[in-house]
């Protein structure tokens, strides 16, 4: 093992870990963990944010009071303006407020002036905020789902998770701004406008501020049931996400079954649901739209009267002036029932999406990868060794897949594990990598129990090799680079010579920066096999895992890729699993599986297996183990 390689990543770790950003995003990834309640409301959430960026959201907060008491005094200042220019004119009629109206109207335009500045910058930081909060839910989101164990993913699509890792944290991104600006603004300036139009006249001011109270209740009453619906259509949506995910993913078997039709309509057949659902949403959104534009005539409409009716009598000017401040001071009043309208369905989709990502943050891994505590593993694996380990997957607790079975492995020597479909080949190597803990018994990594590791730097002396080759959406260098970082250019061209790659690479028009696709689609099979052995050459891991690492390569292919694996295992501990005699032939040992949960029935090398009666005998003549 290169343990310059080692030091650079645990450099990279350390250096990560002391970073302030981690640092934080961890806190609140703890502290939303360490809730003990299972529901996790909107705004407990930005609560928990509001602790890693104090300094905006004093901003914020201080620049939403002073916008909202602005627009509620707004009208009074128009008022004092009406009522001087009367004064100004008339020296009876009006109030004198001791300045020129000409004056009242320079400082009015100053407030205005503030308010542009203050809206300006509230908005400007309430989107920072927003896009800050909606990234680091994102981090932890992928921190999270990074950190579950492989059983997590066995009951879920992708495209449900995309779903919550993407459009919820979208959403609460979208929704913070506004919500946090008319939340706290709206009761301001339903407040502060009623004091306004209280000291213009009391008795129309009682009786429009009323009919304004009257409405807000009435526009609760409407979006009441705004959250229960949000959560079926995010429920809806979501399961259709991750049917359409699984379907793209699966597209080479929708085309080779000429199911396009077929899945074209039944994808439109799962939308009706949510079609449905939306309906009672949109309704209500109707409802609201048409509530408040009908409030706002009506309310000016009684004030109206009101005045008439009350001082219909007095003087043309008196009347006037009281009319006009108290009809504008009405729009800043009529502003908050805009405000509550899109607060209420603001907060039910923010509330629905911030559960769903809880639920998610919540969730606890079977097992831990002991990233803080855990041993650091700085030594060649020498011997492995399976002490009375038996194994039922978390999923299926009930069903026994390996009776207690210890075994060693030594190193430098290889073996290899055969039996029937299903007699738990795979779950020997799943348990190696730690994708789960024995049920019973321990593994020992060179007399240390391999669940007290720190995961990270065993895997770094473990190359594994599947028969679906890994292949990510980046050039070579990335592609062969993958887990070993520190590697330069030099060692990744050296890694594609061994592996018998170069010449290839060299040919394509962008060589090693070629992008190989999300799924590695520009390459067959084989060369796909050739990039993973690269990564190998690259790692030089102390155990190899070969997990039918040849099977889906033709013959041809399989002999030159056996080949190349064979140089490899040279000098490692291996393990491989297979169904091809050619693959298992020259190995030092040999497991043989027995069917339906029996273990390890035969050992031996290949040469005394077939010699004796038994299982091995029974797969090789009933061609289970492929000549
Ligand atoms: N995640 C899982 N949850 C529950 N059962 C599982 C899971 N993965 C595998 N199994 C079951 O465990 C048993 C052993 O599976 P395993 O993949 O180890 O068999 P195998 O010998 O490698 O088979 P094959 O040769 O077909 O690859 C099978 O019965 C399988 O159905």
């Amino acid at each position: 093992m290169d343990n310059i390689h080692d030091a650079n990543l645990y450099e990279l770790e350390k250096k990560l870990k002391n970073s302030n950003e981690f640092k934080k995003g961890k806190e609140i990834e703890e502290s939303l963990k360490n809730r003990m309640k299972p529901e996790l409301g909107f705004f407990k959430l930005i609560n928990l944010f509001s602790k890693k960026y104090p300094f905006l959201f004093s901003i914020l907060i201080t620049l939403i009071v002073i916008n909202s008491i602005f627009t509620a005094r707004i009208s009074y200042l128009t008022n004092i303006i009406i009522q001087q220019a009367i004064y100004d004119v008339d020296g009876q009629a009006g109030t004198n407020y001791g300045l020129e109206w000409f004056w009242w109207m320079v400082i009015t335009c100053g407030v205005l002036l503030v308010m542009c500045f203050g809206t300006y910058f509230r908005d400007y930081i309430g989107n920072m905020i927003s896009v800050k909060i909606e990234v680091d839910l994102r981090n932890i989101l992928i921190s999270k789902l990074l950190e579950q164990d492989i059983s997590y993913y066995s009951d879920k699509k992708i495209g449900e998770i995309m779903t919550k890792l993407i459009s919820d944290t979208n959403v609460i991104g979208n929704e913070i701004n506004g919500l946090l600006a008319n939340v706290i603004s709206a009761p301001m300036v339903l407040v502060f406008g009623t004091v306004t139009l209280m000291l213009i006249n009391s008795i129309i001011a009682g009786i429009s501020v009323g009919l304004v109270y009257l409405m807000a209740i009435f526009l609760v009453l409407i979006v009441k049931n705004y959250r229960k619906r949000f959560g079926v259509i995010r429920t809806i949506i979501t399961d259709i996400n991750g049917d359409v995910t699984d379907k793209i993913g699966s597209i080479k078997l929708v085309k080779s079954s000429g199911t396009r039709l077929y899945e074209e309509e039944r994808i439109k057949k799962i939308h009706l649901p949510y079609i449905k659902n939306f309906k009672p949403v949109a309704k209500t959104g109707g409802w609201l739209i048409t509530v408040l534009i009908i409030s706002d005539v009506v309310i000016a409409l009684a004030t109206i009267a009101s005045t008439i009716f009350i001082f219909g009598d007095k003087d043309p000017i008196y009347f006037t002036a009281l009319i006009t401040p108290f009809v504008a001071g009405l729009t800043a009043l009529t502003r908050p029932l805009w405000q509550i309208s899109g607060i209420i369905p603001g907060i039910s989709r923010a509330s629905t999406s911030t559960q769903r990502i809880y639920e998610v943050v919540r969730s606890e891994s079977l097992l831990s990868e002991n990233i803080k505590d855990g041993i650091k593993f700085n030594q060649e694996i020498n011997n492995i060794s399976f002490q009375g380990v038996s194994f039922a997957y978390p999923e299926k607790i009930e069903k026994l897949i390996l009776p207690p079975t210890s075994l060693v492995f030594e190193k430098g020597k290889s073996y290899a594990f055969v039996g029937e479909t299903g007699s738990g080949k795979s779950t020997i190597s799943k348990l190696l990598l730690r994708f789960y803990d024995p049920t019973i018994g321990t593994i020992k990594i060179n007399d240390l129990d391999l669940k007290t590791l720190n995961l990270h730097s065993y895997l770094r002396h473990v190359g594994y090799v599947e028969q679906e080759p890994q292949i990510l959406y980046g050039d070579v260098y990335e592609n062969v680079r993958y887990g070993i970082f520190e590697a330069t250019n030099d060692d990744v061209v050296a890694a594609c010579k061994k592996a018998g790659l170069h010449d290839l690479i060299e040919s394509w028009p962008q060589k090693y920066t070629t992008i190989l696709g999300e799924k590695g689609t520009l390459i067959s099979g084989g060369q796909k096999q050739r990039i993973v052995i690269a990564r190998i050459i690259l790692k030089n891991p102390d155990l190899l895992i070969l997990d039918e690492a040849t099977s889906a390569l033709d013959n041809i292919v399989e002999k030159v890729i056996q080949k190349e694996l064979e140089k490899i295992m040279v000098n490692k501990t291996t393990i491989v699993i297979a169904h091809r005699l050619s693959t298992i032939k020259n190995v030092d040992k040999i497991f043989v599986l027995g069917p339906n949960a029996q273990g390890i029935v035969q050992t031996g090398t290949f040469l005394e297996l077939t010699k004796v009666e038994g299982h091995f005998q029974k797969l090789y003549k009933a061609g289970e183990i492929e000549k």
